[in-house]
This record gives structure tokens, sequence and C-alpha cells, in this order.
């Protein structure tokens, strides 16, 4: 199968778990864009849900489909969330943010009850060691990127701004030998608005690889 294929399957696998009445929650990116379109099928097809959306892409993209999006700010829970990762290790530990939706995306998984994520293959690994994405505040650009680097994470400020308009880097440390300290670590840089490491959120993964898809519970 290609990715394309394994995304589609992992989003089909996800998005079966839904419920009627409930709030769902949807994430942003390629992967998380099949989750749209699957669901859209289930409500042409009949199923009655609400949703609440992690960006303006998603929220366009899901309105587009018909899918009821409520404003998130008028929303304190959220029953089953179902996003993407740009990294997942076998203990549910992701990296994600790479369409730069990851401050949106934690709030939301966050409020959920539970959340699933969605995966190919190829995003499946022993140790998390892609670059970091984090939000910066404008007003703090030049004290986070020193921090940042600091911390051994010397960080790319991407071209595109987040959909608050804060700016967006990408902070490669490497090889993740703890997460949790790594987390703890950014999280207390003021300024630094929201980073990918999402270590708590997920719930349960389905992977689709070559054919085959596998789901991975938090124990
Ligand atoms: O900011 C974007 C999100 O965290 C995405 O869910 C993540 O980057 C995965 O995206 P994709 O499914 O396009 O690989």
């Amino acid at each position: 199968m290609t990715t394309d294929t394994d995304k589609r399957a992992a989003a089909i696998a996800a998005v079966a778990e839904i419920q009627p009445g409930m709030l769902v929650g949807l994430g942003t990116g390629s992967t998380a864009a099949y989750a749209v379109a699957a669901l859209a099928e289930r409500v042409r097809a009949g199923l009655r849900i609400t949703a609440v959306v992690t960006s303006k892409a998603t929220e366009t993209l899901a309105q587009s489909h018909g899918i009821t999006v409520l404003p998130f700010d008028d929303v304190p829970q959220v029953d089953l969330t179902i996003d993407g990762v740009d990294q997942i290790d076998p203990a549910l530990r992701a990296i994600k943010g790479g369409g730069g939706a990851m401050l949106r995306e934690k709030i939301v998984a966050a409020a959920s009850t539970r959340m699933i994520a969605i995966v190919d293959g190829s995003k499946r690994v022993a140790q998390l060691d892609r670059a970091i994405p984090v939000e910066i505040l404008p007003f703090a650009r030049a004290f986070v990127l020193r921090r940042l680097a600091e911390l051994g994470g010397p960080a790319i400020l991407r071209a595109t701004r987040s959909d608050q308009d804060n700016l967006l880097a990408d902070a490669a440390f490497g090889p993740i030998a703890d997460p949790a300290a790594l987390a703890a670590e950014l999280s207390a840089i003021p300024g630094l608005l929201g980073h990918g490491l999402f270590l708590d959120e997920i719930d349960a993964t389905c992977i689709a690889d070559d054919s085959s898809t596998v789901w991975l519970k938090r124990s």
C-alpha cells in the first residue's frame, strides 16, 4: 500500500469508533483530512454528531463536507478526538505540529475523554528524534530561540505563522532520551506558547502498514 492508502485505512478504522451523539475533535494535517472525509461519509449516511476543530484548515474542510462545527471556546469537554502525528513511539508518546497546529491540537486533546492517533507505518519509531515544532510569541522571539539553543535544540523559524498569528519554529534536539524532562523544560520557557511533544494525550493509536491495521492502546 502507499502511504496515502495507509493514512486512509487508519482514518477509516478510527472513525468507526465514533458513536451517534458524540462531540468529536478533528485534528489537522493530511491524515486527519482522511478522517474528516471518512466521518463526512458516515454523516451523509445518517450519523448525527457535532465536531470541534484544531485549525482553520480543518474547519474549512469539515464545513465543506457538511459537518456541524461548534466553536471550541464554548466547549468544555470533547468525547473523542482523532488526529495524526509526525512520530510516535511504543509508549504512545508523539511529536506533532508538522502543520503548525500543535497548540490548538493539544488543548483539544486535553479536553478529550479519548484521543486516537492515526498513523501510517512510516511514523512509528523506537525513539522520538524529529525536530520539535514550537509556537513562539513574536515579542519573545530572540529570547526563546536563545533558550532553545541553550537546551540543546537550535531552532529554525518557519516562514509561516500559526492560526493565532504567532511564530513557528522547529527545534532540533536529536534523539530524545527523556521526553518528559524535555517537555517540562520547554513548557517552562516564558513566551514559548506550545510545543509538539504529546506524551500523555494519546489513548490509542491505529497504525496502518502495508495492508494491515494494528491498534496499540495505552496500558
Ligand atoms: O500541525 C499538524 C499536526 O500535528 C499534524 O497532525 C501532524 O503534523 C501530522 O500531519 P500529517 O498527517 O499531514 O503527516
